[in-house]
């Protein structure tokens, strides 16, 4: 690449070191990765439903950057970057490589993270449901992948079509922080450790249904996006490791094979108005494509969606 890197380093929100690709211009360094154009502002706790959130560019005097919020911004973005250009391929959340901006220190204590359409937001937590947001790897790459939904199958972001898009979320969010099958547990309850926010293995343990028949037909949630996506996260993880669920039981098929069968879903098959059923399709097909009609892939798909009664 013509452009010569310049590696920053600093303290994340949990502690640890990280290094990341900056910029300097004048006398100041930036978290401004040109590389992959990736850059991190500071939002100064602007209100999160102010019209233009507007940020300053984080800067630096040297190399080392001490907001640990903006450390973790910055260089969990380069790895969820990196992972969908690895993995799938895929340049940047439009395949077109376009910029991607994250916000940090958004609102007041907000205990949330967002894609707004454009950028990523990231609240500080009120220190007791969350610390930092961007202190987690799974919670970035859980909005950078609504953005890829949004230029993909653009699930709309409500009832069964929003609980696909936030599956897909947190299906992504754990193949990129790929040691567990929890969400947020690196920034949820820093009071109580070995919880999270949402399991993919347990939906249940945190108040989201498993079964299709337990589905929440509310008006809360927009329909209950982050309750029923567990249904299809449960299918998902199935899929990958295995198991029993309603006399039924799934011959796992790995991590691997399971984000390259939902990722084909995603920007092959899914639409904007796709329901539980769709998805089921989708992925059988998906899992066709790629493993052949009749391979063990598919077989586990098959299983996974009956487990879960998306039949
Ligand atoms: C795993 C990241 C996540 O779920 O972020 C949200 C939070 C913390 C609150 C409300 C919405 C979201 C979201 O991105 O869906
Ligand atoms: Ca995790
Ligand atoms: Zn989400």
């Amino acid at each position: 690449n013509i452009l010569q890197e310049l590696t920053g380093n600093g303290k994340g929100v949990k502690g640890d070191e990280k290094k990341f690709e900056i910029s300097k211009e004048g006398n100041l360094y930036y978290l401004n990765d040109k590389i992959r154009k990736i850059s991190t502002y500071d939002a100064q706790n602007q209100h999160e439903n102010s019209p233009i959130i507007s940020g300053k560019l984080v800067s630096s005097k040297t190399t080392t950057f001490s907001d640990p919020s903006s450390v973790d911004a910055h260089a969990y973005a380069e790895r969820t970057y990196d992972f969908y250009k690895k993995t799938f391929n895929r340049d940047s959340y439009d395949a077109k490589s376009s910029p991607i901006k994250s916000y940090i220190h958004v609102g007041e204590k907000w205990n949330n993270a967002a894609w707004d359409g454009e950028k990523m937001l990231y609240g500080d937590g009120d220190g007791k449901t969350f610390i930092s947001l961007a202190g987690a790897l799974d919670v970035i790459a859980h909005e950078l992948t609504h953005a890829v939904t949004q230029f993909t199958a653009n699930l709309q972001y409500r009832d069964e079509p929003g609980a696909l898009n936030e599956s897909m979320s947190d299906i992504m969010g754990v193949m990129i922080d790929d040691n567990d099958w929890l969400i947020g547990e690196d920034v949820y309850t820093p009071n109580k450790p070995g919880d999270a926010l949402r399991s993919m293995s347990n939906p249940k343990k945190y108040n989201q249904p498993d079964h299709y028949d337990d589905r929440y037909t509310g008006y809360q949630d927009n329909g209950g996006v982050h309750i029923n996506s567990g249904i299809n996260n449960k299918a998902a993880y199935l899929i990958a490791a295995g198991g029993k669920q309603s006399s039924v039981t799934v011959d796992g098929i790995g991590r691997v094979k399971t984000r390259a069968i939902y990722y084909r879903a995603l920007t092959e098959y899914l639409t904007a108005t796709s329901q539980f059923i769709d998805m089921r399709d989708a992925a059988i097909q998906s899992a066709k494509d790629l493993y052949g009609a009749n391979s063990k892939e598919v077989k586990a798909v098959k299983q996974a969606y009956d487990a879960v009664g998306v039949v």
